[in-house]
């Protein structure tokens, strides 16, 4: 079974004394885990900016990646408020998410941005983790197509420059975040699935992960069709990362 991904957002979620319990917590779990310890697992967190510095040293000696929620698409200048790729890679970020549905919703991200982001990311050695969904709910073949359209749309500066790297794309169903439960396991492996194969033979090493109200009990089920798990609130609980990696290891196992 190749390399899984799985990690967290902790979104605006907590301030900063809750953020360093978090995660070490979650640190001292991936640390003695045999998913992480035998290279099965590379968990992730993903802090807000300013906890970035304090995080990343907890995280490095666990063996998880450290990931930001944004970045700017420009190296420097006058962009009050923005924080750019250049400075995130000096800072030992890994990962950095771009156009996540709530970015998409209430901050005016749109497709183009999205395309500049990940671009920029590309070019500083940093893994964009691209999240596409479809905005609601429906047939599986149509949210595919959609997600395709949007993946490529952000997809088409990278394309152009001809970039390469590393791309984890996040496959998160808009109508799925902040739900009681996850889109049905059908409606993920049809959709990961088409994006996988889409990207089967890419320029790009990319992976496809799945997050929208995921949580303990999900990845035995969707494991054939993801790379790996997005988790929101239900890795508030250091336990239920725990579990998460339980099932990852399981699942090798049995293989
Ligand atoms: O948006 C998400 C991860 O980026 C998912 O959040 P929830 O799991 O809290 O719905």
């Amino acid at each position: 079974m190749p390399r899984m991904l799985i990690g967290s957002s902790l979104k605006m979620y907590f301030g900063r004394a809750r953020t360093l319990e978090w995660t070490r917590a979650v640190a001292a779990i991936c640390a003695d885990h045999p998913a992480v310890r035998g290279g099965l697992v590379e968990p992730f967190v993903i802090p807000t900016f300013p906890s970035i510095p304090d995080v990343v040293p907890i995280a490095t000696d666990a063996r998880m990646l450290v990931g930001a929620q944004d970045l700017h698409w420009e190296d420097a200048g006058a962009f009050t408020g923005e924080v750019s790729a250049l400075e995130l890679a000096e800072h030992g970020v890994a990962l950095a998410e771009i156009g996540h549905a709530e970015r998409r919703a209430m901050f005016g991200e749109s497709d183009a941005t999205v395309a500049l982001k990940v671009a920029a990311a590309l070019r500083h050695g940093i893994a964009p983790v691209l999240c596409i969904g479809e905005t609601r709910e429906g047939a599986p073949d149509d949210a595919a197509a959609a997600c395709i359209r949007q993946l490529e749309a952000s997809l088409a500066l990278a394309r152009e420059t001809d970039a390469v790297g590393r791309l984890v794309v996040a496959y998160e169903p808009v109508w799925a975040i902040g739900a009681p439960r996850p889109a049905g396991d059908d409606h993920i492996r049809a959709v990961a699935g088409a994006l996988r194969a889409h990207l089967a033979d890419d320029a790009l090493d990319a992976q496809v992960i799945y997050g929208g109200s995921a949580g303990p009990g999900l990845l035995p089920r969707i494991a054939d069709s993801v790379d790996g798990m997005f988790l929101g609130r239900f890795a508030h609980d250091p336990a239920a990362f725990g579990a998460i990696l339980d099932e990852a290891l399981e699942l090798q196992v049995a293989r």
